[in-house]
């Protein structure tokens, strides 16, 4: 990253060293959600058998159990720094920052790998309070947004049969849009404590347990950084980062080339897990088994063959249709922090957020269609655990605190997220100017 004193050295961080090293061909099953996680363990030097959160290391292996968010959440990460996954995750902090004490077992004398600071004055921690007053005790899923994700699976079930029952291809590409829009909202429970329609998720080729770590440790903690997972998830395809290094392909084809490979790139991660679980890499969960039923109950209902080609364009439409809204949400247009732009010289974690993401306007403050195209995707980064449905009364207390900080969030159109999602693959200058600055 550029600028900030304690950023990680690009060189030496496992995140670059694996853009570099390990992007395809022989190491392309080492790039997964897990290899993430051990490199960031490199990075931080924690301890294998400790976390770190600010500068305390703490014991958290009999605690791990007891987590009122699921007993994951703290084993994946043993042995790294869980500052940002800890500030983000309770948004009322109080009992969180209290049991903390009783499980602390030293100091950690080194500075944090990570470029962010959580002030108890700066603007992340005030608006935090603010959130937490306004949303009173409740920030899980309401009514309304459980019966929304139940409607979305419904339709998605419903399509499925018919396409089964047909054979019909229109059915089958019904089915992948109704599957990509059910995940989309899915994606909104698998941040929050454990629970059962997270595994919505799990029936498209991704998987909820490893977009746990790629997308809610990894992407939302550090958007657009070399430490987001996700910026380099389509590496050597598509480069969103500002390299002067970029090739002529990369620079001027990319944008078109891209939008083949759409179809592919679920369908691809599943094979991929499946592949690794064969050489003993990872293991498999019984919900990474639900594309393989599905694929069961076509071949069963239409033989072998066809009932493959209907899965394929089942979830060739799902990884379209995902991926179009997916990467034109929120994070990529030039005037978008992207690693290598001069970030603010406030390097408080919410304000580095407020930089990486930009708002749309369309579906700003209506959960029904930002639940499915990750809308109010600023609030929604800030407060990852509070239900989609509970965001949009929280602008007012965002605002007012922008304006106090004197900071802004950025808000585009839609049509100006496209157009410069397909320039930022291009870009190879990086951004001089501040997107966001509350110091200059
Ligand atoms: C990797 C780090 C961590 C992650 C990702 C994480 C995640 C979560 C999540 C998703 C929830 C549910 C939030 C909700 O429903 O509002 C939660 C709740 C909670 N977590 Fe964590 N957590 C982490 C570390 C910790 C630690 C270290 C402690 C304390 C020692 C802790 C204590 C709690 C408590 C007490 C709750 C219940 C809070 C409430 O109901 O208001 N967590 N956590």
């Amino acid at each position: 990253m550029g600028g900030g004193g304690s950023n990680p050295d690009p060189q030496s961080s496992y995140a670059e060293f694996r853009v570099q090293n390990n992007i395809w061909g022989a190491k392309f099953l080492d790039r997964t959600s897990w290899d993430w996680l051990k490199g960031k363990g490199k990075d931080d030097s924690v301890p294998s058998h400790l976390w770190r959160i600010h500068d305390g290391l703490y014991d958290l292996e009999e605690f791990a159990s007891r987590h009122p968010g699921g007993e994951s959440w703290i084993r994946i990460t043993r042995g790294s720094d869980i500052t940002e996954a800890f500030e983000a995750s309770h948004v009322h902090p109080d009992v969180p920052e209290g049991l903390l004490k009783k499980y602390r077992v030293g100091e950690a004398t080194w500075p944090r790998r990570s470029p962010f600071t959580f002030h108890p004055q700066g603007f992340y921690r005030t608006l935090k309070k603010r959130v937490g007053e306004r949303l009173g005790k409740e920030n899980g899923p309401t009514w309304k947004s459980r019966l929304f994700q139940d409607l979305l699976l419904v339709a998605f079930l419903l399509a499925f049969l018919r396409a089964a029952v047909t054979g019909a291809r229109l059915w089958a590409v019904v089915t992948g849009t109704c599957l990509a829009l059910a995940i989309n909202y899915a994606h909104n429970f698998f941040h929050m404590r454990d629970n059962v329609r997270m595994y919505v998720f799990d029936l498209s080729c991704w998987s909820s347990r490893e977009w746990r770590i790629s997308h809610a440790l990894s992407h939302h903690l550090f958007p657009n950084t070399i430490l987001d997972a996700e910026i380099i998830m389509f590496y050597p395809f598509l480069d969103y980062l500002p390299r002067a290094s970029k090739g002529f392909l990369l620079k001027y084809f990319s944008r078109i080339y891209i939008n083949f490979l759409f179809p592919i790139f679920m369908p691809l991660d599943l094979t991929k897990r499946y592949l690794n679980a064969v050489v003993g890499k990872q293991s498999l969960h019984p919900e990474n088994l639900l594309p393989l039923a599905e694929l069961a109950i076509l071949a069963f209902s239409r033989g072998f063959g066809e009932g493959l080609s209907l899965w394929m364009w089942i979830h060739g439409s799902c990884s379209v249709v995902f991926l179009i809204i997916g990467l034109t949400a929120a994070h990529h247009h030039e005037d978008i922090f992207h690693d290598g732009d001069r970030p603010s010289p406030d390097r408080d974690w919410g304000v580095g957020q407020l930089q990486a993401i930009g708002e749309r306007t369309e579906v700003m403050g209506s959960p029904w269609l930002s639940g499915i195209t990750f809308g109010d995707h600023i609030l929604h980064h800030l407060f990852p655990t509070v239900d989609a449905f509970r965001l949009p009364a929280l602008y007012p207390v965002l605002e007012e605190t922008c304006r106090e900080f004197h900071v802004q969030f950025n808000r585009f159109t839609y049509p100006e997220l496209v157009i410069g999602m397909y320039r930022q693959t291009g870009r190879t200058v990086t951004n001089p100017k501040i997107p966001i600055s509350n110091c200059e």
